[in-house]
């Protein structure tokens, strides 16, 4: 991979220049300026989703100097580093393969020297069997019931993406009732238990190293808590299977490596929904369904590696917002789906973008000056409409914001679904083209008022719009249709760390705080009082050992 300081490029100091240019033009000039924006401006992906970009502060040079910056950062070669298995992660010496778990035409893909896919294909088959036999009844707990509820225990790219997905695609569940448990705190694997019967429960330990302090911990604990019921440790192997790279630990926990479903270190684990971590999907929508989700990831996969860079819908979205952030100084991004299924979709982004890129150390291992992955945030429309859209439309800070919904809905009740999407329509609008002082004034008219008695209310009900949005149109959130959305997003992601030059694919940034709280766990076992760290630590440390 090539390391190239974006900000020396010559594309990047044309787009300086060129933001000067723009810096008077609104989107509403735009609009005005070119009549057929919307088709000049998105595109569409299988028939099955759209993208319009046309709201946003760009024109046709714009476009063309971020595509000559895409070149110039060697994008395409860094793309297909990344699909033909070499070490883009450099810092952890690892290939980058999550698109080889979803590759469904099956050509072989080598990391170091050796074809993964028939490794793939075996853990998908053993995920397929295991599937099968707790679906249908036929695998049995140690009463010889069968399984009710699945509880996955994970924590970070082993909970965000399989909760994410299991909420999304609600309407393809079965009967299995599917739990989460992820934080340390003890009130979460608590409150769960209680939800839950031994006899009838399947853990999924999920973890890729095996050894995350929060995961284990759980695991232990759901471990007990079975034990106090079950008696035998033989028990374990009908209620417990583990999804992790480490088979050792695996086995030293107890559980039976048979029911370890295995993946590989060129998974990183924001990307490893499509690995075995993805079991608790496959269990609660069938093995079937978790292929469709599988298959409409590699349609995007070969859309993303073939598609000419006019017509590639994530290097345009990544475009797109480098643009936003890097030159019009947006510092945040909200996702926005107006999806009630789609409700965990920004936390999963969260971590998927602001881990991979939030960054400040260059490839060349140098710091860089200038901003590398905003700040991802959002809620489900129309929710945040009435709680914090207020500063996205009246605010100081610009904040780009991606729209997204299903053209057909799982629940058609009554008006629902036209209500819903009315709204996602008008915030864009309103967003974009905002209403001006001479719309107010008008409106104060119409009602009876006279310009002078309002002049003081006036300035309030301003709205300047020039506001950037992304929509993102589907037709139906399906399986298929969410991994290609999934997907997307992953490559956009890609596409802006390659242009920013840094890794995307480690996350040194996790580790001081896990390592200072080893530290201080140790210290918390007495009541002495510490003295060993600055004052606000100390302090905070010792009103916590006097109150607990
Ligand atoms: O899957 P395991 O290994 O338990 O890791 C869970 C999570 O841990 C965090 O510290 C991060 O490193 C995440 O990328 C990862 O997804």
């Amino acid at each position: 991979m090539k390391n190239i300081n974006p900000t020396t490029t010559t594309a990047w100091k044309a787009l300086e220049q060129h933001k000067a240019t723009l810096a008077q033009t609104t989107i509403q000039d735009l609009f005005n300026q070119e009549s057929d924006r919307f088709s000049q401006y998105s595109l569409n992906f299988n028939e099955q989703i759209l993208v319009d970009f046309s709201k946003n502060n760009i024109n046709q040079d714009t476009l063309t100097l971020l595509r000559q910056l895409a070149k110039e950062c060697a994008v395409s070669e860094a793309t297909e580093a990344m699909f033909t298995g070499e070490k883009i992660n450099r810092t952890e010496d690892r290939a980058v393969l999550h698109t080889a778990l979803r590759n469904r035409a099956n050509t072989p893909v080598f990391v170091d020297g050796k074809d993964v896919m028939p490794e793939v294909n075996a853990v998908l088959a053993k995920m397929k069997a295991f599937c099968e036999r707790v679906i249908s009844g036929e695998w049995k707990g140690y009463t010889g019931k069968a399984i009710t509820d699945v509880v996955n225990i994970g924590i970070g790219g082993s909970d965000l993406g399989p909760y994410m997905v299991t909420e999304a695609l609600r309407p393809y569940k079965n009967h299995l009732t599917m739990h989460f448990v992820s934080n340390v705190d003890g009130t979460h694997i608590a409150e769960t238990l209680k939800k839950v019967t031994p006899e009838t429960t399947l853990f999924l330990v999920a973890s890729k190293t095996f050894t995350t302090q929060e995961t284990m911990t759980n695991a232990m604990s759901a471990r007990d808590w079975f034990l106090a019921s079950a008696k035998e440790e033989a028990h374990i192997a009908k209620h417990f299977a583990a999804l992790s790279t480490n088979a050792k630990d695996v086995a030293k926990f107890g559980i039976d490596t048979n029911n370890m479903f295995e993946f590989w270190d060129w998974v990183g684990g924001r990307y490893s929904l499509w690995s075995a971590i993805g079991l608790s999907i496959a269990l609660s929508i069938g093995f079937d369904n978790f292929v469709e989700l599988l298959k409409g990831a590699h349609e995007m996969d070969n859309h993303f590696r073939t598609a000419p860079i006019e017509k590639n819908i994530p290097t345009t979205l990544a475009l797109v917002g480098l643009w936003n952030t890097n030159f019009l100084g947006a510092e945040t991004e909200a996702i926005l789906p107006y999806d009630q299924y789609l409700h965990r979709f920004a936390a999963y982004f969260q971590q998927g973008n602001m881990e991979s890129n939030g960054k400040y150390v260059g490839r060349d291992g140098k710091v860089v000056d200038y901003q590398t992955g905003p700040i991802i945030w959002g809620e489900p429309g129309t929710n945040g409409q009435h709680a914090f859209y207020q500063l996205i439309h009246q605010g100081k800070s610009l904040i780009p914001c991606d729209f997204i919904a299903p053209a057909q809905t799982h629940n058609p009740l009554s008006d629902h679904h036209s209500k819903l999407l009315s709204n996602f329509f008008a915030q864009t609008e309103a967003l974009a083209f905002g209403k001006t002082k001479e719309e107010v004034e008008a409106e104060f008219v119409k009602a009876g008022k006279s310009l002078d008695e309002v002049k003081e209310i006036v300035p309030f009900k301003v709205f300047t719009g020039n506001k950037p949005t992304n929509s993102i149109l589907l037709q139906k959130i399906t399986p298929f249709t969410l991994g290609a959305l999934i997907a997307m997003y992953e490559h956009k992601i890609f596409v802006q760390g390659i242009i920013f030059n840094i890794y995307s694919f480690d996350q040194w940034g996790v580790e001081l705080g896990k390592q200072l709280a080893n530290r201080i766990l140790p210290e918390l076992a007495d009541n002495e009082k510490v003295t060993s760290h600055d004052s606000s630590t100390n302090g905070l440390i010792n009103q916590f050992k006097a109150w607990r």
